[in-house]
């Protein structure tokens, strides 16, 4: 995580449709450093607007300010409410600012179609774990943006975590994998607290259980460079528990299932480009 509170902070970031994304990433800045001055928030109800000044002691202004006044605009509404925001933006978007698209499905070329020419995008995919810094966020250029953009969009991710350029056409694959993971990382926690109670543990003991082995796991793969079957051959003793488990992991199709899972949210976000 990049500590944000030394550097120069030339750029203002205006956020617009503060809601979980939005938060998370408001918040994963500001934690990193960045002058509450430098960021401004839009929402749809002044009641949530409200509620992100107080938290966050950040402006909150309409649409229309925000496009005339922030260098970069970050679009984190959802997919379905993209149309009314860019019809509502696209009258005071000029080419001097960047925008930053975090909706699923939705492509620069979209966007771009909805603006002023020569107006530079840039579509990224990040994830829930902004909020403590951890992040990872996927980013891709459309036709306009340049080598400035593309790190102007990198220091506003790199301080919640890593980033990575892709080509666009891997977006909605990257959104199925890395943009909905911590769901499935939270529903795995879920699914084993609940066998942790079938075995008759406390649920307290078996979430701190899950969570700090699934933390430790994650350190492991991050910090070993070790292949995952590698670390899971190393907890598989011969004749064993593991193996037990294993076996009925996949004769109930874990895996397929996963498989199915990840195609299913791509082709999801797919069809989101196409405002369903
Ligand atoms: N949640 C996640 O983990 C991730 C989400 N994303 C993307 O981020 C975007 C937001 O997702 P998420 O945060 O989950 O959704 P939310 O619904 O929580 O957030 C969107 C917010 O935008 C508000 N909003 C809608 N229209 C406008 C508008 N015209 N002007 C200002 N605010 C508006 C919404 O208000 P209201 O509540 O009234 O609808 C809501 O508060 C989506 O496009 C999603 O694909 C990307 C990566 C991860
Ligand atoms: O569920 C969604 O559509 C969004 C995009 C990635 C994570 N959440």
């Amino acid at each position: 995580m990049t500590d944000l509170s030394m550097q120069d902070h030339g750029d203002t970031i205006a956020v617009l449709g503060a809601g979980k994304m939005g938060e998370a990433l408001i918040s994963g800045l500001l934690k990193a450093g960045l002058p509450a001055e430098k960021l401004v928030i839009t929402e749809r109800y002044p009641a949530r607007a409200r509620e992100m000044t107080e938290r966050y002691q950040v402006r909150a202004v309409s649409n229309l300010e925000a496009a005339k006044t922030a260098d970069t605009l970050v679009l984190a509404v959802k997919p379905q409410d993209m149309d009314d925001l860019l019809t509502e933006l696209s009258p005071a978007v000029t080419p001097e600012r960047l925008v930053v698209t975090i909706a699923a499905g939705i492509t620069t070329s979209a966007i771009e179609r909805r603006l002023v020419e020569g107006v530079p995008v840039i579509r990224v995919m990040p994830n829930t774990p902004a909020l403590v810094g951890e992040a990872m966020s996927v980013l891709a250029p459309g036709s306009n943006a340049t080598e400035e953009h593309l790190a102007r969009a990198e220091a506003i991710f790199r301080p919640v975590g890593k980033v990575l350029r892709l080509p666009e056409s891997q977006l909605d694959a990257v959104t199925a994998l890395s943009g909905s993971g911590p769901a499935y990382v939270f529903f795995l926690v879920e699914a084993m607290t609940d066998a942790g109670i079938l075995l008759g543990l406390p649920r307290s003991v078996a979430h701190d259980l899950i969570v700090q082995t699934i933390y430790g796991s994650a350190v492991m793969l991050r910090e070993s460079g070790e292949h995952p079957v590698a670390l899971r051959e190393a907890v598989t003793s011969p004749g064993g528990t593991t193996i037990a488990a294993i076996r009925e992991l996949e004769r109930h199709g874990v895996r397929a299932a996963l498989l199915a899972a990840l195609e299913a949210a791509r082709d999801r976000s797919r069809q989101l480009a196409g405002g369903q």
